[in-house]
């Protein structure tokens, strides 16, 4: 045995102690245990996963979710992986000296701005993504709303002040075949997503699909058991920005009198929890991706984390209800 790093560990007699955490042996084992349920109730479950924001940019994040993904397809769950990437995009428009803007909370995409995002989304940003996936094993395989006819898109306008406003090449998805993402799937691979896809009105252009709607079509059409959107907050604010009006669950109905009130950045996101719910997904949940391993903690603890949205009525024979703790909950802070 080669001699212990004496600033992670302690040595004591034959013993090693980690140092590295504040954790106590018992304390990892709860955290083990506390999974148990969840690893027998997600067993086999489709989750969809929608990756972008801040999560998206740090490279311990990125890493991070790669683990979480990794770690769901190996516990036997079945992720699907649907990613954005509106910084990247940015950042190369910047380079390229095309001008760029959003209205309504979607990019005004013309055919030149078309090109650069289908350029970053399927030749950066999912190489970079598939690359990091595949660095744990042959697991991922990218592709997008064109391959394998996956998504048909309708080109939508954007809605500023009351008004619709032409946002060019931009399109809502209409259509899903998902059977080349359920190929993947029976191989055990991870698909990884892009969101452009074809004009269902002229299938020889694509259009620049915001990827929260996307991800949130794609559940639907899989039959996903959730939709999970990682961002760059702790949730929903009913009241944004005071922090005390997070929100930790929320019934469909009760979202839908909300949506209307909500900035640009999060309405996509909780409208597409929303559609994702009322399409029958029995759970969506937007999560802050810049936590560490934020999926495994959503999908595998008892309180999960981020803000949860529920149908108004749980279908009868929901394969969703809370499972017994095989621990009993820990006490909030300081009770
Ligand atoms: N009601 C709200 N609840 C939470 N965040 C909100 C709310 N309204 C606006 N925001 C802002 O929306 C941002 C998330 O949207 P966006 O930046 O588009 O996310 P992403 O890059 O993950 O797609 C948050 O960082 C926050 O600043
Ligand atoms: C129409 C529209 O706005 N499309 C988005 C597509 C990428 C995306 O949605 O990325 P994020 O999830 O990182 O925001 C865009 O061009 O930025």
């Amino acid at each position: 045995m080669s001699e212990p790093d004496p600033t992670t560990a302690a040595v004591r007699d034959d013993f090693v102690f980690d140092t590295r955490t504040d954790l106590r042996p018992d304390q990892k084992a709860e955290v083990l245990v506390e999974a148990l349920p969840w690893l027998q109730k997600f067993s086999g479950a489709l989750v969809v996963v929608k990756y972008g924001g801040n999560a998206m940019i740090d490279d311990d994040l990125k890493r991070a979710f790669a683990e979480d993904m990794v770690f769901l397809r190996q516990v036997g769950l079945r992720p699907v992986v649907v990613h954005g990437g509106g910084p990247q995009i940015n950042a190369m428009l910047d380079r390229l000296d095309i001008a760029s803007e959003f209205r309504g909370g979607l990019r005004v995409t013309t055919p030149e701005a078309m090109d650069v995002v289908r350029m970053v989304l399927t030749g950066q940003v999912s190489r970079e993504l598939v690359g990091l996936l595949n660095a744990h094993g042959p697991h991922a395989v990218g592709l997008s709303g064109e391959d394998g006819g996956l998504f048909q898109a309708r080109r939508r306008s954007a809605v500023v002040d009351g008004q619709e406003v032409d946002v060019g090449l931009v399109g809502d998805v209409v259509h899903v075949n998902p059977g080349a993402v359920l190929d993947l799937l029976d191989s055990r691979r991870i698909p990884v997503v892009s969101t452009v896809a074809p004009d269902v009105d002229d299938p020889t252009q694509v259009l620049n699909v915001n990827a929260d709607t996307a991800a949130a079509a794609l559940a639907v059409a899989l039959g996903a058991r959730k939709l999970i959107v990682l961002t760059d907050v702790e949730g929903l604010y009913t009241d944004w920005p005071d922090r005390s009006s997070l929100v930790r669950r929320i019934r469909a109905s009760t979202l839908a009198e909300l949506l209307p009130r909500l900035d640009a950045g999060m309405r996509p996101k909780m409208e597409a929890c929303w559609r994702a719910v009322e399409g029958g997904v029995p759970r969506a949940h937007v999560i802050d991706g810049r936590a560490p391993h934020s999926v495994l903690v959503e999908v595998f603890t008892s309180d999960g984390i981020g803000t949860m949205v529920l149908p108004d009525v749980e279908p009868a024979d929901a394969p969703f209800t809370t499972p017994v703790p095989a621990v009993a909950p820990r006490p909030a802070p300081g009770a």
